[in-house]
């Protein structure tokens, strides 16, 4: 999730943290035909690493950074500027499908590739693909289907018996969760009427509507997160490893293609409309409101239709599917490597719900970068209840002009965080007055475009506390005891207002002990581990310091290339800039981090308690596998993505799936055969954990990385 503080770099796996993409993108797009070509090719490679790291953090981590609308107008200009300016596809993520595979699961080959939907949610984009269509292959009658907002599955069924179950993953192949689907109710583990000998079919896991509001109180009232919407529960679910907890969760499955018919002399289905009928003989839940219509237009009617009974319906849907209903030609108009040419997904538009704004608040981030969040009236958008919206910065606020008391439109759609769309009625004469002070601090608040920061750095109490929590947590130096909370606690209760102040902590050790749920062992125990954090690595100091944009691979980073804290506090930009995976921006933060007289106090404090080990320069660290990317597939004897981070850390660059150029693939101990063939075609070097550790030593790196590394 987005937190105010921004990106770390070492987060992110395929793009650059100041990619313009990630967080919060600008969708307002020049007109291609004003732009110069070598501004689009520059544009197209900021938005395909984008494209990457959000499919790698929705597909693969389930906790996706962006709306699906942004992510879809971020997609649909990436394909524009690919079109419009013939630009090399190779590799791109327009070219794939989006997911990938986890470390924690088997994987397995899919039957046949399971692909992704073009989709539009204009009716002109609809009109375009059925003239298409028509264009190669004649009339056709569609099909019309939900889009049913889940998670789509691999169901084989061999003798009618339950064999196996895998997610989509990259399309080729996916997570075994055999047992995970297992668990669910609607799957039959025997099938009725007259299956084939074998049978692959293409099903949606979700969780309907009214369970998952019910496990989602549940989760509250338990003390735990909630599901941020029912995909994310299905997708979240399914790949949990404990089955009796899988099997506790209200999942649910509609099936509606079949992948792969083997059965002697009798013949798969000759129509769309036919398998869903006869996967319901066997006994496998379809939809109801599946229908056969003549043309593009019904269809189109069909869609709009659904989409007024949306909210009856107790599953999620966020658009229709329309499938060109004769199998035959199907298969005439083929696929492409990302989507299946004979069907299209014409989507709903985004959700939203109309209520009141209770309240502004505005937080400060560990950054000191101001958030203002609307608090609302509760309204259920789409099977949540949501109380708060991102305003996202003043500027919004002054666009948007809201203010207290006005009823606005709450867009959700698939949405992380909600945000408010529009005001409906305004019952304000001004927008909200964005305060020129830090409501924690009080001290003058600063702008940077849109962005508004709070000056008091280190001394702003809100900052403080989360540099204290950051400091101790482990990406800083891991100060066991120091839990978030327990940093609140010790700020209320006085002892620790600022960094420093941790040091200072033994000589309150009574007040420290006498603190609720404290005692003498805890408090001993803390201060042991406060005393044992004197003398931190250069590379753990810098990560603890918490300067934006600064995580552990780039604070190692700085480490290496200075050696000394002084040496990085009085580096001017150019210098810090030639940090390996420093581009300008982050050294400007870097520079102002420690330029800001607030933070330069508050380190010169810590420095009188802690005194961080020089580091041993390394010239050029960083940058021994740049131009290199690496495809890790199988087991290796090490979790894979410490691999890649290790790839990442030294300036390579490691991906999930393979793609045309690729450098190597690194194959674990049970390299799938299918990779390896792919590889080839691909022009991908096939290496095994040896040869990888072999070709890092050449480089003077090591594997598999020392334990105390990280
Ligand atoms: N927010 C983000 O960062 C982010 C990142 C990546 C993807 N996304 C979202 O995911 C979408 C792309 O995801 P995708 O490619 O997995 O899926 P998709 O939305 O493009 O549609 C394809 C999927 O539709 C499903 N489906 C549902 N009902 C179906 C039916 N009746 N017939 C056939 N298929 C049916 C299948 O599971 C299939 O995988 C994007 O539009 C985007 O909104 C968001
Ligand atoms: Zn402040």
């Amino acid at each position: 999730m987005t937190d105010a503080a921004g990106l770390d770099a070492e987060e992110l796996r395929f793009a650059d943290p100041d990619n313009p993409y990630l967080v919060e993108p600008d969708t307002d797009f020049a007109p291609v035909d004003s732009l110069p070509s070598e501004a689009a090719a520059e544009e197209a490679a900021l938005l395909r690493a984008a494209v990457r790291e959000h499919d790698f953090r929705y597909y693969a981590e389930n906790e996706p950074l962006i709306a699906d609308r942004t992510y879809d107008a971020l997609f649909a200009r990436l394909e524009e500027l690919e079109e419009a300016f013939d630009l090399n596809v190779d590799g791109s993520p327009t070219q794939q499908v989006g997911g990938t595979t986890l470390d924690e699961l088997r994987t397995v080959e899919h039957v046949r590739p399971m692909l992704s939907i073009d989709q539009s949610g204009e009716a002109e984009d609809v009109r375009d693909f059925d003239a298409r269509v028509r264009g190669e292959v004649g009339d056709v009658e569609y099909v019309c289907e939900p889009k049913f907002d889940g998670l789509s599955v691999e169901l084989v069924y061999e003798d009618g018996v339950y064999e196996r179950a895998a997610t989509r993953g990259d399309g080729r192949e996916g997570d075994d969760v055999t047992e995970q689907v297992r668990t669910i109710p609607s799957v039959p583990h025997r099938l009725g009427g007259d299956p084939p000998a074998f049978l692959a079919i293409r099903g949606e896991v979700h969780i309907p509507r009214d369970a998952f509001q019910r496990h989602n109180r549940e989760r509250v009232e338990r003390g735990e997160e909630p599901f941020a919407n029912p995909r994310n529960a299905a997708a979240g679910t399914l790949r949990q490893l404990d089955i009796e907890a899988v099997a506790r969760r209200p999942l649910d499955c509609y099936c509606y293609d079949i992948l792969g018919w083997e059965d002697g002399g009798r013949d798969a289905p000759a129509t769309q409309w036919e398998e869903l009928s006869i996967l319901a003989d066997f006994g496998l839940k379809t939809n109801e409101r599946a229908e056969l219509v003549d043309d593009i237009e019904e269809a189109i009617e069909y869609r709009d239709r659904l989409m007024a009974e949306r909210e009856e319906l107790n599953y999620e849907i966020d658009g229709v599917v329309v499938k060109v209903n004769d199998v035959a030609k199907c298969e005439q108009l083929g696929t492409t490597s990302r989507s299946s040419r004979w069907t299209f997904a014409y989507k709903f538009p985004a959700r939203a719900e109309v209520t009141r704004v209770e309240d502004v608040v505005v937080q400060v981030g560990r950054t000191g970068r101001l958030t203002p969040v609307a608090l609302l009236d509760p309204v259920d958008v789409g099977g949540v209840t949501v109380s708060r919206a991102t305003l996202h910065n003043p500027d919004e606020i002054e666009s948007l002009g809201v203010n207290v008391g006005d009823v606005v439109r709450v867009k959700r759609a698939g949405d992380v965080i909600p945000q408010v769309a529009e005001v409906v009625e305004s019952n304000s004469d001004e927008p909200y007055p964005f305060p020129d002070t830090c409501p924690v601090c009080g001290s003058e608040v600063e702008r940077d475009g849109p962005l508004a920061y709070c000056t008091g750095g280190l001394t702003c109490e809100a900052q403080a506390e989360r540099a204290v929590q950051h400091y101790a947590s482990r990406g800083g130096l891991d100060i066991e005891g120091l839990g978030e909370e327990s940093v609140e606690q010790l700020r209320e209760a006085g002892l620790v207002e600022s960094l420093p102040d941790l040091y200072r902590l033994p000589d309150r050790r009574e007040e420290l002990a006498s603190l609720e749920g404290w005692g003498e062992t805890s408090a001993d125990n803390l201060l042991a581990e406060i005393e044992a954090s004197r003398e931190p690595p250069l590379a753990e100091f810098l990560a603890a310091l918490g300067i934006p944009s600064v995580g552990g691979a780039t604070a190692r980073n700085l480490a290496q290339h200075f050696g000394s804290l002084d040496a990085v506090r009085t580096a001017g930009e150019d210098e810090l800039a030639e940090v390996a995976d420093i581009g300008p921006t982050v050294a400007r933060t870097v520079r102002e981090f420690f330029a800001n007289e607030e933070n330069a106090a508050v380190i010169d404090e810590l420095l009188e308690f802690v005194t961080p080990q020089e580091a041993e320069t390394v010239d050029g660290a960083g940058d021994e596998l740049a131009g290199l990317t690496f495809v890790f597939t199988g087991a290796l004897s090490v979790p894979r993505s410490e691999a890649e981070e290790l790839v990442q850390r030294h300036g390579g660059n490691a991906t999930g799936s393979v793609s045309g150029n690729t450098d190597y693939l690194v194959a674990g101990e049970d390299p799938g055969a299918s990779k390896r063939d792919d590889a080839d075609a691909n022009e991908v070097l096939v290496v095994e954990e040896d040869e990888f550790a072999a070709l890092l030593a050449e480089r003077g790196l090591e594997w598999p990385p020392e334990d105390d590394e990280e």
